[in-house]
């Protein structure tokens, strides 16, 4: 099968995005496993496959692969490329756009140049619906790896995440304690693990071992996560400037039940065919 592609990335984090509309596409997870393989395919963190929605209200659904092949509920970077896709394309002239994903309903706003604005729905904080297994719902909880204990925050935006608060990003542990806390056994679906350094009420910095890819550039749901869990902790203000590796995300959220809104740019680099 020869499927048209256009491979895309917000601040790094990469994609590869399918037109699943006009495009008849099978996927599996061997062969999204090797669609972002860098070597024997085109390579990416995840493979995003565009449809038509199920939810009357939507304007579109969107599928998000991790690199190892997993179906996950929600991709922050991904949606800001999914909108500038579904434009660029001419699968809609809207500039505001509701997308649904299996963590819910996202809307989006293409904004001038390359920037887009996500609604990312409200955050959620209660363990067994992150999932994350805890006695009560907590601020932060203490996590023991392998002897050792840390203290972590943990919030859903639709996927899991796990972030720990550091003095030097630079120097965070991301490849030694990533991976162990990804598959920790009180994450029963696994987790995204954010490491976070906070310079001041307005601005942070942020690493993210993902969930079933390692070490990317930009997790935009993992800066919301620290960014929430942190504010919840009274350390950041209601607007945040999150300071990642391929750059800067801006993440407003005011509290408890309202929506988080993340604003980034979406570049896309090529297009192309990928016999699958
Ligand atoms: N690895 C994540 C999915 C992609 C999230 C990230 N790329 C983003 O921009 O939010 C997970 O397994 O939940």
């Amino acid at each position: 099968m020869r499927v048209k592609f256009s491979k895309m990335h917000g601040l790094g984090n990469d994609f590869v995005m399918l037109d699943g509309i006009s495009q008849r596409i099978r996927l599996s997870p061997d062969k999204i496993r090797r669609i972002a393989d860098r070597y024997l395919g085109i390579g990416c963190d995840q493979v995003l496959l565009v449809e038509s929605p199920r939810d009357p209200d939507a304007d579109f659904r969107y599928r998000i692969f991790n690199a190892d092949g997993s179906e996950v509920e929600n991709c922050g970077n991904g949606a800001r490329c999914f909108a500038r896709f579904v434009r660029d394309r001419r699968l809609t002239g809207k500039k505001r756009l509701k997308v649904e994903t299996s963590g819910g309903l996202l809307q989006l706003k293409l904004m001038d140049g390359d920037q887009v604005s996500v609604d990312m729905g409200a955050p959620v904080l209660e363990p067994e619906q992150i999932p994350f297994n805890a006695d009560r719902c907590a601020e932060s909880y203490l996590l023991e790896v392998h002897g050792e204990t840390f203290t972590i925050g943990a919030v859903s935006m639709g996927n899991p995440h796990a972030v720990l608060l550091v003095e030097n990003v630079q120097e965070a542990p991301v490849t030694q304690l990533g991976p162990l806390i990804e598959v920790h056994p009180r994450f029963p679906q696994k987790v995204n693990v954010g490491f976070l350094q906070i310079n001041s009420r307005s601005q942070a910095q942020l690493r993210v071992f993902e969930r079933g890819v390692g070490e990317t550039r930009a997790c935009g749901t993992g800066a919301c996560a620290a960014m929430v869990y942190a504010h919840q902790r009274g350390l950041l203000d209601d607007q945040v400037g999150i300071q990642l590796p391929g750059g800067n995300l801006t993440i407003h959220w005011s509290g408890p039940g309202q929506p988080v809104t993340m604003t980034g740019p979406a570049t896309t680099v090529f297009h192309g065919h990928i016999i699958l």
